[in-house]
């Protein structure tokens, strides 16, 4: 892997004359984990396509990119919507990244990435015969796979029960150790516990909050973390635009 870089996009979006947001400044520090929070429709994902150049039909007037050179090949992302080819086994979404660029598939590295998140022996089903977890859990599996220093999550966890949701927190975070991850979730316990930089998007700009001490993932009884928590819920359930902002 090369090194993670910072990342940056500073500008507005619209799409169709729409605008998505407006008016955003936000800062990503290289080689560690920033949590995004927000009310659904305020363009979090859109900023994830955005960094992925995948923002079809989005106009971003701006400055968007890494502090150390052009992104382009150094960005996973896993988006919202799992995106698995519905004609592919599982083993074969894990292993497309590879094929699509010309590379030689590691079906060995697959099978261990597909036993870490708990789908050993569904290497052969097709997406069909998942459940909403278990789909979720082949679309982390593949973003696991790349080898990329930047990985966008978009809500990776959301359809998972709690165990499971925390088991995989970890391995993710264990998995992505050193990489610039930028990750959207609702959640604001996944936020407190990964977050090392933590940032709430309102329609007035952004908010960033202290995260709690310690490395990642963070225990999930740790006290300044539930403190964390509980304080980002509060904000979260609040009329952000009546709160002051940092940017
Ligand atoms: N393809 C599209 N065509 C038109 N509008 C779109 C399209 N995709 C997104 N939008 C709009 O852009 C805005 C931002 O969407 P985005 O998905 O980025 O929000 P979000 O904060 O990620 O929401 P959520 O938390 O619900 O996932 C929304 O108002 C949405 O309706």
């Amino acid at each position: 892997m090369t090194t993670a870089p910072s990342l940056f996009l500073h500008g507005r979006a619209e799409m169709s004359g729409a605008t998505l947001f407006r008016d955003v400044a936000l800062d990503v520090p290289g080689g560690g984990w920033t949590c995004l929070l927000g009310p659904s429709g305020i363009g979090k994902s859109t900023i994830l396509k955005l960094f992925a150049d995948l923002a079809e039909g989005v106009d971003f007037d701006g400055r968007i990119g890494a502090t150390d050179g052009p992104l382009a090949g150094r960005v996973a992302l896993m988006a919202q919507d799992d995106l698995l080819l519905p004609w592919l086994d599982v083993l074969g979404n894990v292993t497309l990244g590879a094929r699509l660029r010309g590379d030689t598939p590691d079906p060995a590295r697959a099978l261990d990435v597909l036993d870490k998140v708990g789908l050993a022996g569904f290497e052969a089903r097709r997406p069909s015969e998942l459940s909403g977890g278990q789909r979720q859990r082949a679309a982390l599996a593949r973003t696991l796979m790349e080898d990329r220093p930047v990985v966008l999550l978009d809500e990776p966890f959301s359809a998972l029960d709690a165990r499971t949701r925390a088991r995989m927190q970890e391995l993710t975070a264990e998995t992505l150790s050193g990489r610039t991850v930028l990750l959207v979730t609702h959640d604001p316990a996944e936020a407190a516990r990964l977050g090392q930089k933590i940032i709430v998007m309102t329609e007035t700009g952004l908010r960033d909050l202290p995260p709690p001490a310690g490395p990642v993932p963070r225990p999930v009884g740790d006290a300044d973390t539930l403190r964390v928590q509980a304080n980002l819920l509060e904000i979260l359930r609040k009329d952000e635009r009546c709160a002051p902002l940092t940017s």
